[in-house]
């Protein structure tokens, strides 16, 4: 993290910034060297007096309705729904760019929906200050599919998700420990439930966020919304299956995909490999899957039990292993600099390292 005196460097606001997405964007504005001239740490009125590290410093949190969006260039909200939805716009208003990690502007169609790789030339058709950043299950799985369609075609898509407490934020993860503890002390105790129910100790539940009236849940909807909408595939057949399970930090994934033609198990390992943010595990002989525990470098998307199905030679499954907070930590700062290419709104430039 780097606090520089040039007045060309941006000014941000980080609204969120105790939160595990939050915290994680502040880790990753150190770690990559984004350089700035000031940088404002928001959260609720619960945090707000709180000190933080920034930078090898510790700043004091405020609480929202003391945010200065007044001459902020960035203005990053790593809220949920209801906060974003409320606050981002009057950021955008006072002149800012924002960008929202939630799931407040994704299907507002004049909000770019980005993950840069994949479709950050969109930012220069939309004139507004707000951008979203996509959930954390639909990035690596865009990262992916965007190259498999553009060497074979994409005709459907099968998904079921592993997904970690952290998805859930900071309450999700200590919930987990908690009814971890008290169960193993205890199988018949009482679990917590105010973020998870049923209780997610030891349990595997097939419902991420809200079941709707026609049984899907909400993540399952928003997965195949955003996957359609950043591949520009509107009518992509998408399903999935989005279920929790008692892993703190790291998604998992079997995704089943149907290609437009005949694929070899070698091609497709070989383009695999090429990708600039995947690691395929794919050894002779076999070291064994990914696994959240043991995938190693979190900000990559580990790749492994790769097999053509021997019936539909178009057909193949993937095993994907990722860091939920990292990748969307990430992909909301490649955000942020896919827009200082663009002139007009980002009036001042993010450090030159934030990109891999
Ligand atoms: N966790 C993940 O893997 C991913 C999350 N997202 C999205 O990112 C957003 C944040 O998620 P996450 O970090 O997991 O959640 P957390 O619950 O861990 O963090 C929420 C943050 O929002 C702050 N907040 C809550 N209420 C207010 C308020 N009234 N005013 C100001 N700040 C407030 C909290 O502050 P305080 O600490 O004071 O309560 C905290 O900093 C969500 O929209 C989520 O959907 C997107 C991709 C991945
Ligand atoms: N909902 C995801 C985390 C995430 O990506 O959030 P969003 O709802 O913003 O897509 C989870 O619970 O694991």
């Amino acid at each position: 993290m780097k606090r520089v005196r040039d007045h060309a460097a941006p000014r941000i606001v980080l609204v969120g910034a105790t939160g595990a997405l939050g915290a994680t964007v502040l880790e990753l504005i150190g770690e990559l060297g984004v350089r700035y001239r000031d940088i404002q740490l928001v959260a609720s009125p619960r945090s707000a007096g709180r000190a933080a590290p920034v930078g090898g410093r510790s700043q004091t949190v405020v609480s929202l309705d003391d945010a200065d969006f007044a001459d902020a260039d960035l203005v990053l909200f790593c809220t949920g729904e209801a906060v974003s939805g409320r606050w981002a716009p009057a950021a955008a208003a006072a002149g800012a760019l924002v960008v929202d990690s939630s799931g407040a502007f994704r299907t507002d169609p004049d909000t770019p929906l980005l993950v840069p790789p994949v479709n950050g030339h969109l930012m220069e058709r939309y004139p507004g200050g707000i951008v979203a950043g996509a959930g954390g299950l639909t990035v690596p799985l865009v990262l992916l599919l965007h190259d498999i369609e553009r060497r074979w075609g994409v005709r459907q898509v099968v998904l079921s998700s592993y997904q970690a407490a952290s998805g859930r934020g900071h309450q999700g993860v200590e919930e987990l420990l908690e009814g971890s503890e008290l169960a193993l002390r205890d199988p018949d105790a009482e679990l917590p439930t105010d973020c998870f129910r049923p209780a997610q100790a030891f349990n595997v539940v097939p419902a991420v966020g809200s079941l709707l009236e026609n049984g899907s849940s909400t993540e399952e909807q928003h997965l195949v919304q955003e996957t359609r909408r950043i591949l520009d595939l509107p009518h992509l057949n998408v399903a999935a299956t989005c279920v929790r399970v008692p892993v703190v930090q790291g998604h998992s994934a079997a995704v089943y995909i149907e290609a437009g033609g005949p694929v070899v198990r070698r091609d497709l390992v070989e383009l695999l490999a090429s990708l600039p943010r995947v690691v395929v595990h794919d050894s002779e002989p076999p070291s064994g899957p990914p696994t959240p525990l043991t995938a190693g470098d979190p900000d990559l998307i580990h790749v492994g039990r790769i097999r053509v199905t021997p019936h539909n030679p178009r057909g193949f499954w993937l095993w994907l292993v990722f860091d939920n907070l990292r990748v969307a930590a990430l992909n909301l700062l490649q955000i942020a600099q896919t827009a200082q290419a663009r002139p007009p709104r980002a009036r001042t430039r993010l450090g030159e390292s934030a990109h891999r």
